[in-house]
């Protein structure tokens, strides 16, 4: 049996305020800390050793795979960053209140925006100082590749190849495999890996700061999860 463990990153200052995030790069608050701290206790306790571990270029989901591992004291593990982890990019909606773009927009529209499949948000205008285009920490990325706004289509595009090429090549080795991540990047991972289909994942909402445990049979195809509880 093979083992691949997904875990929110705990709360940022952004989920605290109601804001669409997306790939704004905001901290963790205390509470979030606490909770990356709490799911490193669990992990411990159940028994978990992980031999690599991937994460996103966002602080949030860094900090929460860093304070976890320093609880199970296990900062050992090799790290894995990658953009392609970063969360849904929200476009034009980073930085709204939810609340006021539902009054805005109306709920249904807001609704349809944060959970359908394959709606996109409206996008960035080239030139917007939130573009990934410009900042340092994508330099390396090719322009075309970095997302102005997305749908969950897209980022489970965004998302399969390093699915595909690294993590899945991991489990087959044989390594057990933590990805701290985004609640829309872990429900593409998610959707890719059990192959929900587009009606499936619009239901699926991912927790902060709760470990999540998929059990695969050895060709990876899905036999079970579950999260861990204290
Ligand atoms: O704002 C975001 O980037 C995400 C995750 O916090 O929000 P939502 O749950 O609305 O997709």
């Amino acid at each position: 049996m093979k083992r691949i463990v997904f875990l929110r990153h705990g709360e940022s200052i952004w989920n605290k305020e109601n804001k669409f995030t997306g790939w704004t790069d905001v901290p963790l608050t205390s509470k979030g800390k606490k909770e990356a701290v709490q799911a490193g206790m669990l992990l411990k306790a159940n028994g978990f050793v992980f031999d690599i571990a991937f994460t996103s270029s966002l602080k949030r989901a860094i900090s929460t795979l860093n304070l976890t591992l320093e609880e199970m004291e296990a900062e050992w593990v090799p790290v894995v960053k990658s953009w392609r982890l970063n969360e849904r990019h929200y476009g034009a909606l980073q930085g709204l209140d939810k609340d006021k773009a539902r009054e805005e927009f109306g709920d249904d529209q807001v609704l349809e925006w944060r959970r359908s499949y394959a709606t996109t948000p409206p996008l960035l205008k080239k030139g917007d100082e939130r573009s990934p285009k410009d900042d340092v920490a994508y330099r390396r990325v090719e322009s075309s590749k970095l997302p102005l706004g997305e749908s969950l289509e897209n980022t489970v595009s965004r998302v399969a190849p390093v699915l595909r090429e690294v993590i899945e090549p991991s489990l087959l080795e044989g390594m057990e495999v933590l990805v701290v991540a985004h609640g829309n990047s872990i429900r593409a991972l998610i959707k890719y890996l059990e192959g929900l289909t587009d009606e499936e994942i619009v239901g699926l909402d991912i927790p902060t700061g709760q470990p999540l445990v998929y059990e695969l049979e050895d060709d990876l195809t899905h036999k079970n999860h579950y999260y861990l509880k204290t």
